[in-house]
């Protein structure tokens, strides 16, 4: 459209967006606008953190998205795409910054990717493995945690995804770090509703980020769980002190740690508040429950958070609760308030025998293992955004919640 063009100045090119909802959480995906940056998918993320994190900030703050949003910069170009081990680079972005891994975006992802045959775009399109057996294509992503492969159902020859079909994929190596933790919690980090307790019980896990697992009885709300839809900011409150109470201290810090793994970040990213008491199982699970995803500064995931749904299966697993082969069901408040939705499934697969350390001496219940998540994403829109030079917000757009 020529008013578009004539936004674009040195700088401040349109930025073109594809938009799906996977169970209601959004995935603002980038294809065309961002700058040339170049290297392998790890300098390429540091360079968009380092050059251009306005980008990030302005597609997925406010006046043009919101506090829970969600986003996936397309990085056609990168080591491993060039060694054709991938067909699609990808960086995940949130309000706060650049996530390794995430599911419920994979799977958006993986319908776009399918869809678009715009070269372009998807330079690599052509070379998606069509399957005429399963009626699915497969679409590797070279994503900063891993390598993730996405299987996406289709028309007949493969041209289009079929949107009636779920999406399935494998998720980096899944780890139940420390199940059933007895976590103190110091006076001034107590909320009001933990009430006279000083304590209360967590599990920690690991799949592309650490994060916590905590029941919604065990953080003092009400025991009829999620389902009397407690008041989000108190649980945001909440989740936000638990968070605290852990990154703030050595002790419990040192419980995050990967084998394998020396280099990552001590510090939980997000805290999955569970009701195993919620939740319809879907057809061809052994049951289901319901949680409540704060991720980063607060943020809440619509969805039930594909790279969760694995990191519990993984803690589920270690607690002799799940086995190889058991699929469970995974609901938000979302997939809840709709009978339609199944949420997501997650089937754990396998065990991990190595994963830059080898596991074969551990007992099972020790050992990482390979979760398959399976959910649906649908389009939303196409937005093409642009930054006027004459506006009086910042480049970067604001937060409501943050403005100083
Ligand atoms: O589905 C997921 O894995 C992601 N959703 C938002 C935050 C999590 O990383």
């Amino acid at each position: 459209m020529d008013l578009v063009r004539s936004f674009a100045t040195p700088g401040h090119e349109p930025i073109a967006c594809v938009e799906l909802h996977t169970v209601g959480m959004p995935t603002r995906i980038i294809v065309k606008g961002y700058p040339e940056i170049s290297g392998t998918l790890a300098e390429q993320k540091a360079e968009a953190l380092e050059q251009h994190d306005a980008i990030r900030q302005r597609i997925l703050s406010e006046p043009r998205g919101h506090f829970d949003m969600f986003g996936a910069i397309l990085r056609p170009h990168t080591e491993l795409t060039k060694s054709h081990k991938a067909h699609m680079g990808v960086l995940y972005i949130h309000p706060d910054g650049y996530s390794n891994m995430c599911g419920h975006a994979t799977i958006a992802l993986g319908r776009f990717l399918v869809d678009t045959h715009d070269l372009e775009v998807f330079p690599q399109r052509d070379q998606l493995k069509y399957d005429p057996t399963t009626g699915t294509s497969l679409v590797v992503l070279h994503t900063p945690g891993g390598l993730v492969e996405v299987t996406v159902p289709t028309n007949s020859d493969g041209s289009r995804s079929d949107p009636t079909r779920p999406i399935t994929f494998e998720a980096v190596p899944a780890f139940a770090l420390t199940t059933d933790y007895t976590l103190p919690i110091k006076p001034e980090n107590r909320w009001p509703e933990l009430g006279r307790r000083d304590s209360i019980n967590v599990s920690f896990a690991y799949c592309s980020a650490f994060s916590c697992q905590v029941s919604i009885q065990e953080l003092g709300f009400p025991h009829d769980g999620l389902q009397s839809r407690p008041m989000l900011e108190a649980l945001r409150f909440a989740t936000s002190q638990v968070r605290r109470t852990i990154n703030s201290n050595e002790e419990y810090r040192s419980l995050l740690k990967v084998p394998g793994k020396p280099g990552l970040d001590r510090c939980i990213f997000g805290v999955m508040v569970v009701d195993k008491a919620w939740g319809t199982a879907h057809e061809g699970t052994r049951g289901g429950e319901t949680g409540l995803y704060f991720f980063g500064k607060g943020h809440i995931d619509r969805s039930p958070t594909g790279s969760m749904a694995a990191a519990r299966a993984a803690v589920a697993f270690a607690k002799g609760e799940l086995s190889i082969g058991d699929s469970w069901t995974y609901h938000s408040l979302v997939s809840n308030s709709t009978s339609t939705s199944p949420g997501l499934v997650a089937t754990i697969l396998r065990l991990v025998t190595s994963n830059g350390v080898s596991y074969e001496d551990h007992e099972p219940s020790a050992r990482p293992v390979i979760v398959q998540i399976k959910g649906y994403a649908s389009y939303t829109g196409f937005h093409t955004f642009v930054y006027e030079e004459h506006d009086h917000l910042p480049r970067k757009g604001f937060l409501l919640s943050r403005l100083e």
